[in-house]
C-alpha cells in the first residue's frame, strides 16, 4: 500500500534525501532542482505495483503452454485463473504473433474483460444451434470466419463451463475439417466437459489450489460449494445474509448480467 504524504517543502526535501539514500547518486548531481522535485513527486504519487511471483502450479501451466500443449485450467474462486490467463496470452502472442492468437470467452461480458470476442463470434457459427455439417458449411461460406480458422495458432477460451458439449464437439468438427485432421462428434451432452472430444483436446488438465483473493474460511467453503454444487443450509444462510432485503432506490443505476433481465426492468410499467 502507498502511504499518503503532504507535499510541504520540508517533506519534499526530506524525500529527496531518502530517495538519494536508497537510489544512490546516479543522475542526481546533473539534475536540476525542478526535475529532482518532479522525480520525487512521481515516486511518491505512483505506487509501485508489487511484483507477483507465479506459484509452481502457475509456472508449470505456463511452461506446458509454451511447449505447445493444450491445457484446461480450473480452480476455485480467487485462485488466480484470470491473472494467469493474462500471462498466458502474452506468452502465446510472443510465440505465435498477435494475429494468430484468438482470445475468446463463452459470454460477451467475460470476453470484454479480456479484450476478446465471444467463442461463437470467433468461430462464425451464429447461435451455434445447427448441426455440425450445417455449421461447417456456414463457416466455409463466411470468408472472414474461414480465414480465422485457417490462420489460428492458439485459441484461448475463458469461462468454458458455459459452452455446451454439442457446441464444443461441433467446433472440434469444424476445426478438424478445415484443418484436415481427424474428426469425431455427436450424442446429447450438457457441458463442454462432456464433449466426446474433451479429453482428446487437452494434453493437461489442472486445478489451481492456492486461493489468493479471500482468506475467510466460511467464504472459501461457500464459494467452493457453489462451484461444485454441494452446499448446506449454513452456506445458504450466509449467502442470504449478503442479499439486500430492500428494493433498490429506483433512481439508482441498476446493472444486470443478461439482456432478458434488462428487458424485464425496462418493460416494467412505471
Ligand atoms: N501467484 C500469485 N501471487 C499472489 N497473488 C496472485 C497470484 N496469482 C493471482 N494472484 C491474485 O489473486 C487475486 C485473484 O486472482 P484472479 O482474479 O485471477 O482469480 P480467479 O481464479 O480468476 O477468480 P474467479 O474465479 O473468482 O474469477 C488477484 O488479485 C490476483 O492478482
Amino acid at each position: 500500500m502507498f502511504e499518503e504524504k503532504n507535499f510541504s517543502e520540508s517533506n519534499i526535501q526530506q524525500s529527496v534525501l531518502e530517495f538519494k539514500a536508497t537510489r544512490g547518486n546516479t543522475c542526481w548531481p546533473q539534475a536540476s532542482a525542478k526535475s529532482k522535485v518532479k522525480c520525487v513527486r512521481s515516486e511518491l504519487t505512483s505506487p509501485k505495483k508489487p511484483k507477483v511471483k507465479l506459484t509452481d502450479q502457475q509456472n508449470q501451466i505456463l511452461e506446458a503452454i509454451s511447449n505447445g500443449n493444450s491445457v484446461f485450467i480450473t480452480g476455485s474462486a480467487g485462485t488466480g485463473k484470470t491473472y494467469l490467463l493474462q500471462h498466458i496470452i502474452t506468452k502465446l502472442r510472443k510465440i505465435h504473433g498477435k494475429s494468430r492468437v484468438f482470445v475468446t470467452a463463452s459470454t460477451g461480458v467475460a470476453a470484454c474483460s479480456l479484450n476478446g470476442q465471444t467463442l461463437h463470434s470467433f468461430a462464425g457459427i451464429g447461435l451455434g444451434d445447427a448441426s455440425a455439417v450445417d455449421l461447417l458449411s456456414r463457416v466455409t461460406l463466411d470468408k472472414r470466419a474461414f480465414r480465422r480458422w485457417n490462420k489460428i495458432s492458439a485459441l484461448v477460451i475463458d469461462e468454458i463451463s458455459m459452452i455446451s458439449g454439442e457446441v464444443f464437439d461441433n467446433l472440434e468438427f469444424i476445426a478438424t475439417s478445415i484443418r484436415s485432421e481427424e474428426l469425431g462428434w455427436n450424442k446429447k451432452k450438457k457441458f463442454a466437459f462432456e464433449a466426446d472430444c474433451w479429453n482428446a483436446c487437452f494434453d493437461m488438465q489442472i486445478e489451481l489450489k492456492t486461493i489468493f483473493r479471500q482468506s475467510v474460511e466460511q467464504l472459501i467453503k461457500l464459494l467452493h460449494g457453489i462451484r461444485k454444487g454441494k452446499y448446506d443450509s449454513e452456506d445458504l444462510k450466509l449467502l442470504d445474509q449478503c442479499c439486500s432485503k430492500v428494493e433498490p432506490d429506483s433512481s439508482a443505476v441498476q446493472l444486470y448480467p443478461r439482456i432478458e433481465d434488462v428487458s424485464r426492468v425496462t418493460t416494467r410499467p412505471v
